[in-house]
């Protein structure tokens, strides 16, 4: 093992009340302490801790000491960061980055006028089904490794583009070897082979397609919008999480998207650690949510790319409910892999503060993920430290469209000499 004192930052976020001031715990003139491997340290793009897909490509390495410049402790090894902000880096919890092709012009037709109803991801299948693995593998880092250049560390990937046994298996042994945090969307839509036969289908993915696929999963998730002609009713979502929790797996839903429907009710009341999407609300959705152990998981790029209403977002915040932010990067609805994307559209479109919005897209993504090692900055944490050319957290929002955040490399370090900060 050996020591990286990180110094010279102007503004730490450590999503730590105790060590720092308000909720994002914040401490001025700071320097932080990280514990890594002498050979493992480094970590540029898609990768793994200690040899294990973890939450995705974040650093290796712990929080071993937090406090003041002037009363950091020596290192073996020390980083300035010449008068920046660092904060934990982003915890995305919900993406779909396991599919060929896109959809670009079904974005232009939508910008044009047309609506989202889901009827695109028929057209993602198939390219997906299509594609060759190394195919999907290249895309797949490629995707990982954009997020992660622009500060994230921790990542989710869903599979529901195959949505036949071999090729949910596929796409989820792929994503593996990205991350833990893999979630089995067999149940995304009624693939067009079953036409008209949803309830069979819905038997396929909680028969053999999950039986197939657990073993490659930690969560299950469920597109549950009523609404939609392509998507799952409350009964059907309510089967397959059932199910999923039968075979170990934790529970995520894709929930009130389109319009108001049972989704967000159910994932409550069967413990889902998240609800995502949230775009239309109910008050008996907002009290359902509220003191329980559900996260409420918003996904402004989907606002954003589909031309639709922002979820209300400060309802939910004044009833104490936990919330996430998210990209949702998926070929139809919302193909982007930026979390600083999503704070300033929360920010600006959402009315979260810009401490809100980085919270949710740190701590809350965490919460949403069930995680206690990553979205904060305390003694004991993962070493994501995602470093901001800026000199404080509001600048996320406060400059739209500019690449601030990146992920920061930590370098191998041999135990050695200690030295004090310069
Ligand atoms: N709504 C369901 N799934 C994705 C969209 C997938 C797609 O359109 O390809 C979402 O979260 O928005
Ligand atoms: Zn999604």
């Amino acid at each position: 093992m050996g020591s990286i004192l990180v110094t010279g930052i102007a503004e730490l976020v450590t999503n730590d009340p105790a060590l720092g001031v308000g909720r994002l715990g914040i401490v001025r003139d700071a320097a932080i302490v990280v514990e890594v491997g002498a050979a493992s340290a480094s970590a540029e793009g898609p990768g793994t801790r200690d040899g294990m897909p973890d939450g995705g490509p974040a650093s290796v390495g712990r929080v071993a000491w937090v406090g003041l410049i002037a009363a950091a402790p020596p290192a073996d090894r020390v980083i300035d960061v010449g008068g920046r902000a660092v904060v934990p880096s982003f915890v995305d919890s919900h993406t779909h980055l396991a599919f060929a092709g896109d959809r670009a012009p079904e974005f232009a037709a939508r910008m044009a006028g047309e609506s989202y109803d889901g009827g695109g991801i028929a057209s993602t299948v198939a390219a997906t089904r299509g594609a060759s693995a190394e195919a999907l593998r290249a895309r797949l880092a490629a995707l990982v490794a954009e997020a992660h250049a622009q500060g994230t560390g921790t990542i989710e990937v869903k599979s529901g583009y195959g949505l036949t046994v071999a090729d949910e298996v596929r796409l989820l042994r792929l994503s593996r070897e990205v991350t833990g945090e893999t979630t089995f969307l067999g149940a995304h839509v009624v693939p067009p082979e079953y036409a008209g036969r949803a309830d069979d289908y819905v038997d396929l993915v909680t028969g053999a397609m999950l039986i197939e696929c657990a073993p490659h999963a930690r969560w299950i998730d469920v597109f549950c919008e009523p609404g939609s002609p392509h998507a799952f009713d409350g009964d059907q979502a309510r089967a397959v999480l059932v199910a999923g929790r039968r075979a170990g797996l934790g529970l995520r839903l894709h929930a009130g998207q389109l319009g108001p429907g049972p989704g967000v009710r159910l994932g409550v009341e069967l413990g889902a650690a998240a609800v995502d999407h949230c775009t239309h609300l109910t008050v008996a959705d907002i009290d359902a949510l509220t003191g329980s152990t559900t996260v409420a998981t918003l996904l402004p790029g989907v606002e954003f790319s589909t031309r639709s209403p922002y979820p209300d977002a400060r309802a939910l915040l004044d009833a104490g409910v936990r919330v996430a932010l998210a990209t949702d990067c998926n070929p139809g609805t919302s193909f982007t892999s930026s979390m600083p994307l999503c704070i300033a559209l929360a920010v600006r479109e959402m009315h979260m503060t810009p401490a809100e919005a980085l919270w949710a897209a740190t701590a809350g993504g965490a919460l949403a993920l069930r995680r206690d090692d990553v979205g904060y900055l305390g003694v004991g944490a993962h070493a994501d430290l995602t470093v901001l050319e800026a000199p404080s957290h509001e600048h996320l929002a406060y400059r739209p469209g500019v690449p601030l955040a990146r992920s920061m490399a930590l370098p191998p370090v041999a135990d050695g000499a200690r030295r004090r900060p310069r």
